[in-house]
């Protein structure tokens, strides 16, 4: 129950620019604060500073000031404060746990957690079972759980990042009274940032302006009309003064654009994606590359006929083994390292686009996505394992090329070539009918798994478990499937 205060306090942004200069900030034990302020000012970036979550450091924010709590001095140039415990916007909840689960987890990692605590935390939860899971709960309920697990964490202040932002009077001004009274059964401060103020005057013992013309925080009074005519005076100041305002870009920046550009858009996205990002190219050629070691070692090593095979058969190994790698092996290899991957990454982006309702935004943005995202997926997957399995193509015979080097060092590399395309390219040039199976496997693999991909993506998702679940059954059904197509094309290439 001991006063917090932070004196000489300068936050820079990265790349510069001051949030506040030399300003001091104190919060007396029980009070509710409550920080108000122009959009953009740095209200957040203060409650993250005394949440121990501003990125300080490097290339990021720079503080200096000398925070006191109780016999403590934190020096918050070089150590972070750990005295607040967030209740976030978002509220943040852990949705893999369920209700009781949140609790304990924030209860079982609290330095302490006093007795006194459980009650007020359960007594906000008087309505929500402890078993509940966090998707099950409703936006009120999210939110008491929210405070409820701050208050566990017992840390000295409790802060809030716009907790009414959404809500409807009667609700804001019952969050107003459950924080008030938290305040007061506990001992502790809170601060609470907030924009539209009305609801929460009531509660509040003071009002702290973030003044972004001076940079510092002024204490205004308690009074909605006082407070509303600061917000008004500093947002239209800004820190510019008298200057003009710069023209706004935005209007001749949106212009109009074709359906095309947007499916362009998105076509051009997922190709990085799927099939061109160094490290999938890195991937896909390390597998090809042990692929073709692989196949030219143990066909020439194969020892039944005690070296014999090595030089007798030779003209012949190097045929089969050109022909096994090029229509069988690669292909297959190929096809798995391409679908195992990309299946993972779909069903995680459109899970997640599930998840935050992205689809739905499109849907009453009147803005197809199945035209979008899913066709540019689709042809991705398509076009995209034919482009890698040449590349794997290339990479394999050049890797098994040098190990039958590395076996025959005399032989000249023409001779390798001549038997090893014997049975893949016509004329030494086009590539055989052969090559045209080959090609229907893998697009045709590509084809199925990113459909399957696709419906188990977009199925619903209410947690991140649901996300991580869907990218395990989109990684088995498709490599499954590939399997499936390889060995049936497989052997309609013997029929026909
Ligand atoms: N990661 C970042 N890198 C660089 N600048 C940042 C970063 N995060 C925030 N800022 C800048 O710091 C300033 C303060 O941001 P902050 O989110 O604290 O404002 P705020 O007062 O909470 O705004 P709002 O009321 O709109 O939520 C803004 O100018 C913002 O653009």
């Amino acid at each position: 129950m001991t006063d917090i205060t932070i004196d000489n306090l300068t936050i820079s942004r990265p790349g510069g620019g001051r949030v506040l200069n030399d300003t001091t900030l104190e919060l007396r034990a029980h009070e509710v604060v409550l920080l108000v302020g122009p959009s953009g000012g740095g209200k957040s970036t203060i409650v993250k500073l005394l949440g121990g979550l501003l990125e300080v450091g490097e290339d990021g924010w720079t503080v200096t000031g000398q925070l006191r709590h109780g016999d403590r001095t934190i020096d918050l140039s070089h150590e972070r404060s750990d005295i607040g415990g967030i209740v976030f916007q978002d509220h943040a909840l852990f949705d893999d746990l369920s209700a009781i689960e949140n609790l304990r987890i924030a209860a079982d990692h609290a330095t302490s957690t006093h007795p006194s605590l459980m009650r007020d935390a359960a007594a906000l939860l008087a309505d929500v079972g402890p078993d509940k899971r966090i998707a099950a709960c409703s936006g009120g309920q999210r939110q008491r759980l929210a405070i409820a697990r701050t208050v566990l964490a017992d840390r000295p202040v409790l802060l809030f990042d716009e907790p009414n932002s959404g809500l409807d009077v009667v609700s804001a001004r019952r969050l107003g009274e459950l924080i008030r009274g938290l305040c007061q059964v506990m001992g502790k401060p809170a601060l609470i940032v907030a924009h539209h103020v009305k609801d929460l005057l009531p509660i509040a013992d003071r009002v702290l302006l973030l003044d972004t013309r001076g940079r510092r925080l002024i204490e205004v009074p308690p009074d909605a009309d006082l407070v509303e005519a600061e917000l008004v005076r500093t947002s239209v100041d800004d820190g510019r003064g008298t200057a003009p305002a710069p023209a706004n870009p935005w209007p001749e920046s949106i212009g109009r654009r074709s359906g095309l550009h947007w499916f362009l858009r998105y076509l051009a996205e997922y190709f990085w994606v799927l099939c061109a990002s160094p490290l999938m190219l890195i991937y896909m050629g390390m597998g090809a590359l042990i692929m073709g070691f692989v196949s030219m070692w143990f066909g020439f090593n194969y020892n039944s006929f005690g070296g014999f095979l090595k030089s007798v058969l030779h003209d012949e190994t190097l045929v089969g083994v050109g022909l096994v790698q090029a229509t069988v092996a690669v292909p297959l290899i190929s096809s798995i390292l391409f679908v195992a991957r990309n299946n993972a990454i779909i069903a995680a982006d459109i899970g997640n686009r599930v998840l935050s309702s992205q689809f739905k935004a499109m849907e009453n943005l009147q803005i197809p996505a199945r035209g979008y995202i899913f066709t540019a997926i689709v042809i991705n997957m398509v076009v995209g394992s034919g482009l890698l399995l040449a590349v794997s193509l290339a990479v394999a015979s050049w890797g098994s090329m040098e190990t039958w080097h590395l076996l025959f060092p005399q032989q000249h590399r023409e001779l390798w070539q001549d038997h090893f395309f014997r049975k893949l390219l016509v004329n030494g040039l086009t590539p055989s009918p052969k090559m045209g199976w080959v090609l229907l496997k893998v697009a045709l693999s590509g084809l199925v798994a990113s459909g399957i991909a696709i419906v188990i993506g977009m199925r619903p998702k209410d947690s991140v478990i649901a996300i991580n679940t869907a990218i395990a059954q989109s990684i088995i059904a498709g490599v499954t499937v590939t399997l499936m197509v390889h060995a049936i094309v497989s052997v309609l290439t013997l029929t026909f």
